[in-house]
């Protein structure tokens, strides 16, 4: 794949069976760029990763990678890492980690093997089924990035990585898109520390894309004194986009607004529905 940019145009996608989906959906992310999705709980970012890795079908002529659409020509070079990758039976039994790397091809890149159990710090004598989940994790990183990519959809899979383990993971994910030619875009609700990561915002609600751009086109707010103490200000920015998508979406069926409130679990004796 020579550039691969992610050119989306005009897609609209509905499940079967349902009225959910994607509307309307346009975006140009340039080769060599870092696209962080942010939105709510169902808000369409895995439906779109999915599309555009080409394991659902999208109307023709919507999406083109580097020049291809995924879904009719089986993208060479695409890797999409989501729930179900990571929900993968084998990562649970007793398997060694030289092993699994083997399987998934790891000899035929031996400098991007050890680099990567390097940065994900992965203990070669583990086995599989006596691991955390977050060692877990790192060793299906490792396979999941052995290969090299051109473009990596990334749908949340780093929230059982430590504070460190995710660092090294995001910083070695940089310097691959500045060293080589490849784009990431990575779905994510964990914004600590990221701030300088993406070049690029993608916000979506409701299964529509409600603004996207590079990171400059973008009013990070100023963090506010005392109550903002340790959040970054793309995450103030983001907490503002979600509460205005909350407001816009209104309340759920059943909810305070059709004359019932929800009573929280603390001090007020379990979950349940009251009317007032
Ligand atoms: N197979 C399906 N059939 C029908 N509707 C679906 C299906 N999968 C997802 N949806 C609906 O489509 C919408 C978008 O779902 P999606 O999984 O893309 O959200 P998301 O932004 O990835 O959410 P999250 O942050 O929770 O992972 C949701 O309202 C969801 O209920």
């Amino acid at each position: 794949m020579p550039e691969p940019n992610i050119a989306v145009n005009n897609l609209t996608f509905t499940f079967p069976d349902s009225t959910r989906g994607l509307q309307d959906i346009s975006l140009d992310l340039p080769p060599g760029s870092r696209t962080l999705l942010i939105g709510a709980n169902g808000a369409g970012k895995t439906t779109l990763l999915r599309l555009l890795s080409g394991k659902r079908m999208a109307p023709s002529n919507a999406i083109n990678i580097g020049g291809i659409d995924p879904f009719s020509t089986g993208l060479e070079g695409v890797t999409y890492l989501g729930l179900e990758w990571v929900l993968n039976p084998i990562v649970r039994t007793d398997i060694g980690v030289p092993e699994l790397l083997r399987s998934v091809g790891g000899n035929a890149y031996p400098q991007r093997r050890d680099e990567l159990i390097h940065i994900l710090d992965v203990d070669l004598s583990w086995h599989l089924h006596a691991v955390s989940d977050g060692e877990r994790r790192r060793v299906q990183l490792c396979m999941g990035l052995l290969r090299p990519w051109s473009v990596l959809l990334l749908d949340e899979i780093t929230v059982d990585l430590d504070l460190l383990s995710r660092h090294n993971f995001l910083d070695f994910l940089k310097r691959e898109t500045e060293s080589r030619q490849c784009t990431i875009v990575y779905a994510t609700h964990i914004l600590d520390n990221l701030a300088a990561w993406p070049t690029h915002l993608v916000h979506m609600s409701l299964g529509k894309v409600k603004k996207w751009g590079g990171m400059e086109t973008f009013e990070v707010p100023e963090v506010e004194a005392g109550g903002a103490a340790g959040n970054s200000r793309l995450g103030q920015l983001v907490l503002q986009w979600l509460r205005e998508d909350l407001a816009q979406r209104g309340p759920r069926r059943g909810q305070a607004g059709e004359g019932k409130t929800y009573q929280s679990h603390e001090g007020k004796g379990g979950y349940g529905l009251e009317s007032k």
